[in-house]
């Protein structure tokens, strides 16, 4: 799987590659990212990459000629065109059904905008599908950006290395419940232990007790997930 970052700093990204998961998918070739720095294609006479609002107004807004020019010479390098996705607060909202979706690509283009956001005319000539990664606004979409990144490798086939790990997470379409809690060695760490079905070796007792759960903890934390999950039953 390819990505492709389009950004007006790639040097937040190079510490980011470094990283255990993403490098290990990286060294494994299942995986390949690519910052690219918008201001290569602030073409302009002033090699400006943003400019004042029209209509006056504060901050500054991202010109629209360097990010549609760069969208268009970065899709020329891949074999496919790949799904444009511009990270946004006023985007869609992402949850783990869209990164199941979105972990099945060859390739994403990830718009990362700064200061006000980009010109109206990004959005008109490129119509990138909008994604937040919640309802509050960050500096950049350079965060929202890694958090797509990470949640969608872990999806693909070989990064995790053991490919049930991600079943049992916490909003998967394959459980769309809170995960279970988990336990390791010491068995009893300053007075408490571990459930003992857990180490009972019964693997239907274990799965019964990890399930019950899920369930409780749902209800207490997110007893919303649990009418969506009765609804998605019932379709
Ligand atoms: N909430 C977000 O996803 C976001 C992206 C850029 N700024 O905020």
């Amino acid at each position: 799987m390819r990505f492709d970052v389009l950004t007006l700093f790639p040097e937040i990204f190079s510490s980011y590659l470094g990283q255990s998961l993403l490098a290990k998918a990286i060294e494994g070739e299942l995986v390949k990212v690519y910052p690219h720095d918008m201001r290569k294609w602030a073409n302009d006479k002033h090699n400006r990459v943003d400019d004042r609002p029209f209509g006056g107004g504060a901050g500054m807004v991202i010109r629209a000629e360097p990010v549609v020019e760069c969208v268009e010479a970065v899709r020329q390098e891949g074999s496919q065109p790949g799904r444009l996705i511009m990270l946004t607060p006023q985007g869609r909202r992402l949850d783990q059904p869209l990164v199941e979706e979105l972990s099945l690509e060859p390739r994403l283009l990830l718009l990362c905008g700064r200061y006000e956001g980009f010109d109206q005319r990004v959005s008109d000539l490129l119509q990138p599908e909008e994604i937040s990664i919640g309802d509050y606004v960050l500096n950049g979409g350079e965060v929202a950006a890694m958090a797509i990144i990470d949640a969608v490798i872990r999806l693909i086939p070989g990064v995790l290395g053991d490919e049930t790990s991600s079943v049992d997470d916490s909003f998967s379409s394959g459980n769309r419940l809170l995960e279970f809690p988990h336990y390791t060695r010491p068995r009893v760490y300053r007075g408490l232990a571990a459930p003992d079905v857990l180490l009972s070796g019964d693997h239907a007792q274990i799965a019964a007790w990890r399930k019950q759960q899920s369930i409780e903890r749902t209800t207490r934390r997110r007893a919303d997930l649990l009418d969506r999950n009765a609804e998605s039953k019932d379709e």
